[in-house]
């Protein structure tokens, strides 16, 4: 294959007239200073092969995975023909509307319900015909994790995709094509400085703020964050953990994103706790190991109890170790533990292979995983790049893992629970090291999306009623968020 440097292909785009600067009007409405017109690549074919080429390279070097491949009609139609047939690669056409006759199909081609499409797209700005394409695919039993984009004006299309469960890998970028056309002198200093405010002041999706784990938009005033998914439409995305989906569910059906952390030391106190809690909570969260009487008995009574009052069972195992040891120490030994908890929770320190261990015991029974991305507790060493390489690691395995456990969202990607523990109703901490913060903190400002609670419950005068208030802040802050509240 042919291999193309991006600035010669960038001043061959400019010479013809792919890239014009005037007044024009985008899909949005909105009037642009620059216009990106790919259609023009038909009338090149030695250009159009070039970039077709550059568009596999960068699906190659990105190691994406798929099973078939469609462009957003139609510019990127012949790009994606030109790869499918040079990688003899199945390719999907999606109609924009159904014939009158015949199959009246949306989508042409053959598929398997489960396989995984890639989008590719030739410009975006807001990242809507991207998803209009996702959602027809999605209606066909198809899943589409990654689409690949020529030009990326920079704009939002590549964090609002991101919310949505799609990740976006652009080849030039607006910034990049400025930079190239400038240097080459077939701009002036004025006319890329002009561009430059205006896609800086034109975003179409929320504002942004960095959050020193490399995702944006965690820290900013509930009322903005209105772009983002419901727990309930969390719940109906392809790509969604099947239990993650059942959690989301029993949260928006009970109206609570409380997790209780039942953290005492006798079977019995626990089992009562999960009886007189369990409707107010959406997750019991347990640490087997701290029982002093633990019997079969007791996790079976347990189970009997998270069916009753509708809530799953988190054992707060926090495996860490080879995954051929995780996989007896989850499925076997005094507890096993695999055998009643919905969930459990592993550090990422031992690397991807711990996740193999764990999910080969747990996949087979539908259990799921969160990864701990960062602590509660002070001076904690899960922060930064550590965290970052958590969610990568997730992304890999997230077929096995639903969430992760986090001081805020971390992740764009909505089918990914956040769970943060360190709640209480004031701000403050214990002497050895934990740290509170409030629901409202959490829930609202944070991004997170389920509280765990312990003392701030278990050393209530009433119990039931500290469960029913923690439940109430938690979920009007959810409210708050999605900017639904009555406030
Ligand atoms: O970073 C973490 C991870 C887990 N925990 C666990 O959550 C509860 C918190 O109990 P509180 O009484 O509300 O402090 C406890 O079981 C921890 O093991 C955490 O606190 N921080």
């Amino acid at each position: 294959m042919e291999s193309v440097c991006l600035d010669s292909l960038i001043e061959k785009l400019h010479n013809v007239n792919a890239v014009k600067f005037g007044e024009y009007k985008l899909k949005t409405g909105m009037l642009t200073p620059i216009y990106i017109d790919l259609r023009v690549l038909v009338s090149f074919p030695v250009l159009m092969k070039q970039v077709s080429n550059l568009i596999y390279q960068q699906v190659q070097e990105e190691g994406l995975q798929f099973d078939l491949v469609c462009g957003v009609p139609y510019t990127a139609l012949p790009l994606a023909t030109v790869i499918c047939i040079t990688h003899e690669i199945p390719m999907l056409i999606r109609r924009k509307e159904a014939k009158g006759y015949g199959t009246k199909r949306l989508v042409e081609g053959s598929f398997r319900e489960g396989d995984t499409c890639l989008i590719i797209e030739d410009t975006v700005t807001s990242g809507s015909s991207i998803l209009e394409t996702a959602e027809v695919l999605y209606k066909e039993g198809l899943k589409v994790t990654d689409a690949v984009v020529v030009m990326d004006r920079e704009q939002g299309a590549v964090e609002m995709l991101a919310s949505r469960g799609i990740r976006v890998h652009p080849i030039i970028s607006m910034s990049k094509l400025l930079n190239v056309l400038l240097a080459t002198k077939r701009i002036d200093a004025q006319t890329a400085q002009s561009v430059r405010k205006f896609i800086t002041e034109n975003s179409t999706f929320g504002p942004k703020e960095a959050n020193g784990s490399g995702v944006s938009a965690t820290k900013k005033p509930c009322i903005e964050q209105n772009q983002e998914l419901s727990y309930a439409d969390r719940a109906k995305l392809p790509n969604v953990h099947p239990l993650a989906s059942k959690l989301l569910k029993i949260m928006e059906e009970k109206q609570s994103n409380l997790c209780v952390s039942a953290d005492v030391t006798g079977s019995e106190e626990l089992l009562q706790l999960a009886d007189s809690l369990g409707p107010k909570i959406c997750l019991l969260k347990t640490h087997v190991d701290i029982l002093k009487d633990y019997t079969a008995g007791f996790s079976q009574k347990l189970q009997t109890l998270a069916e009753t009052h509708n809530f799953l069972i988190f054992e707060d195992r926090k495996f860490a170790d080879i995954g051929n040891t995780v996989k007896h120490q989850y499925e076997g030994g005094l507890y096993q533990i695999s055998s009643w908890s919905h969930i459990v929770n592993a550090h990422a320190v031992p690397g991807p292979g711990l996740l193999k261990g764990l999910s080969a015991v747990g996949k087979p029974l539908g259990r799921g995983c969160l990864l701990i991305a960062q602590m509660s507790s002070e001076g904690s060493l899960a922060t930064g790049e550590y965290t970052k390489a958590v969610v990568k690691m997730a992304e890999e395995q997230s077929d096995f893992v639903m969430g992760f456990i986090c001081g805020s969202k971390i992740s764009m990607r909505p089918e990914f629970i956040h769970m943060t523990p360190g709640v209480q109703m004031q701000v403050g901490g214990d002497v050895l090291g934990q740290q509170y913060t409030t629901p409202e903190e959490i829930i609202c400002s944070k991004g997170s999306d389920v509280i765990i609670v312990g003392r701030g419950v278990l050393e209530a005068p009433d119990r039931l009623k500290a469960a029913e208030s923690y439940r109430k802040s938690g979920w009007d802050a959810y409210k708050k968020r999605m900017g639904q509240s009555d406030q």
